[in-house]
């Protein structure tokens, strides 16, 4: 899940006011107050009071969070039900198909699939029907053992609250015969025949307790977890749905083994049995599985087409009766927003990042109002925070090619090609003592920057003298190399820059 969740930590971008701008601000106002020696001693001094005079924008900035599950999911109706279809013989008793949800990012999978599972669960209570809905992020559980043994603990401590329950209801029995000093009346109806056979069963369920035994999250063989949680699932009769979110990643991290042993239980199985809900937005990892699990998992497969600019007009527009004052978006802010997001690939998650960050913005610039110029605002710190992400996680040799590019760039090359990136690339390895790669590799490094959005390279024919790659920036020049220059390692190119400068002024 990728989201924009860090984008309310600064707002410099755009024509925003910088924070040293703002603390200025600040400071002027605090010398005003702290001359003033009249004031009360416990009095404030007047910091936040500026901030809070303004109107309020937000009613309730927490639901255009991601970690806010909406009431309702405008436009996912069709999905909804088609899970609720295969997912209802949990609640007769029988073992619902596996599914498989697929759908790009922010295409509302993990709300609905969620959505869903609550209902299920709640009805089942209802209609006293067991049955319980497992969630797992694969994203951050994601290998077998983890995800056996998040499983195992969980269904221990489900075991040991049906057995404290069932052991309340047993000794109420048992007080109930011996305050009427007959068994008769108490036992219609149970499964005992004597009171005997109560406090044996008491006895039975207190010591199955005691053997429960949590699994700690490393250090056992996989086969003994899997027993365990093999054994705390099939402890009472029930349906387990297990949802694993982002079921990709478990497989990219560890290969197929836990779709294996999960699709597979149902046959060893006693009392309960076992379903499972994958999530992905990569339609293409079912192609690494094993032809049994792929044809076990995909039992039934729901999609999750992105959104248009109408239909996030409508989820903004529901989230934001909540979130804001009345009165507080002018009337373009919905509908840009939602064409901003349905132009990236239909992203209800961004769609909700640009509407929340546009309102901070309008708070933080003191604005009555969120207007359309801070939705492009948001648009743009939005991008950049994108870009700083992905350049400060780039590996250093990356790193160092794109260096190159920039110091070209800055120099007033124009069309750059291959061999003057590659030229620029070797002495800044030199400087830093960086291995050189070959210019095959540098070339392949160019194409990644390429698909990642932070450059831009397009094959260009020289006639007779073959092709060659014409390569420019598409990512903000300073802000990409202040982001470059903060890598410790790359930090003392600083002092290069001289040098390269001569080679072009010769
Ligand atoms: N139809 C909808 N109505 C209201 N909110 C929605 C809708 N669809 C998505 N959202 C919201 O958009 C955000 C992203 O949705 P969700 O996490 O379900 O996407 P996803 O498809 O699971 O994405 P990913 O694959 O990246 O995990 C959440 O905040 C969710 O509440």
């Amino acid at each position: 899940m990728t989201d924009n969740d860090n984008a309310d930590t600064d707002v410099s971008g755009g024509t925003e006011r910088t924070p040293a701008e703002t603390s200025r601000d600040f400071e002027v106002d605090l010398d005003d107050v702290v001359l003033d020696e009249s004031d009360d001693e416990g009095a404030s001094q007047g910091l936040f009071d500026d901030l809070l005079s303004g109107e309020p924008i937000f009613e309730n900035k927490e639901v255009l969070r991601p970690s806010y599950t909406p009431h309702e999911l405008p436009h996912r109706k069709e999905q909804i039900n088609k899970m609720a279809t295969i997912l209802v013989a949990a609640l007769r008793g029988e073992t619902p198909s596996n599914i498989l949800i697929y759908g790009k990012t922010g295409t509302g999978k993990t709300a609905s699939a969620k959505f869903v599972s609550n209902e299920l669960e709640s009805t089942s209570k209802k209609y006293e029907v067991p049955c319980s809905v497992e969630y797992i992020n694969c994203e951050v559980t994601d290998t077998q053992y983890r995800v056996l043994a998040q499983l195992a603990n969980k269904f221990i401590d489900e075991n040991e609250a049906y057995i404290e329950d069932r052991v309340d209801e047993l000794e109420e029995l048992l007080d109930r015969i011996d305050d009427d000093g007959d068994e008769t009346q108490p036992l219609a109806d149970t499964e005992f025949d004597s009171r005997g056979d109560v406090a044996e069963r008491i006895d039975e369920l207190e010591a199955d307790a005691e053997e429960f035994e949590d699994v700690p999250m490393t250090g056992w063989p996989t086969d003994r977890v899997y027993s365990v949680f093999f054994d705390a699932v099939d402890y009472e009769e029930r349906v387990v749905v297990i949802m694993l979110d982002e079921i990709d990643k478990l497989v990219e991290k560890s290969g197929d083994d836990t779709l294996y042993n999960l699709s597979r239980m149902n046959s060893e199985l006693e009392n309960s049995r076992v379903s499972i809900m994958g999530i992905s937005n990569d339609l293409k990892f079912t192609d690494f599985l094993d032809p049994r699990v792929k044809s076990s998992l995909g039992e039934e497969e729901i999609v999750f087409p992105p959104y248009d600019a109408n239909q996030l007009r409508d989820i903004l527009q529901h989230r934001s009766d909540v979130a804001f004052e009345p009165g507080a978006l002018t009337e373009d802010v919905i509908p840009l927003c939602a064409a901003f997001a349905a132009q990236e690939h239909g992203d209800a998650r961004r769609a909700l990042d640009l509407l929340r960050t546009a309102g901070e913005l309008a708070e933080r610039s003191q604005s009555e109002v969120v207007d359309e110029e801070h939705v492009r605002q948001a648009q743009d710190k939005i991008e950049l925070d994108r870009v700083v992400e992905v350049v400060r996680t780039l590996p250093t040799q990356s790193k160092l090619v794109l260096f190159a590019i920039i110091l070209l760039e800055k120099n007033g090359v124009h069309n750059i090609n291959t061999g003057e990136v590659f030229n620029i690339y070797k002495r800044l390895c030199e400087e830093i003592d960086a291995d050189v790669l070959t210019q095959r590799r540098v070339t392949d490094l160019i194409s990644e920057l390429d698909m990642l959005g932070i450059v831009n390279a397009v094959v260009v024919s020289k006639g007779r003298y073959g092709r060659t790659k014409e390569i420019s920036l598409s990512v903000p020049i300073e802000e990409t190399e202040a982001v470059l220059l903060s890598d410790s390692r790359l930090g003392d190119i600083e002092e290069v820059q001289p040098f390269v400068q001569a080679r072009f002024n010769n």
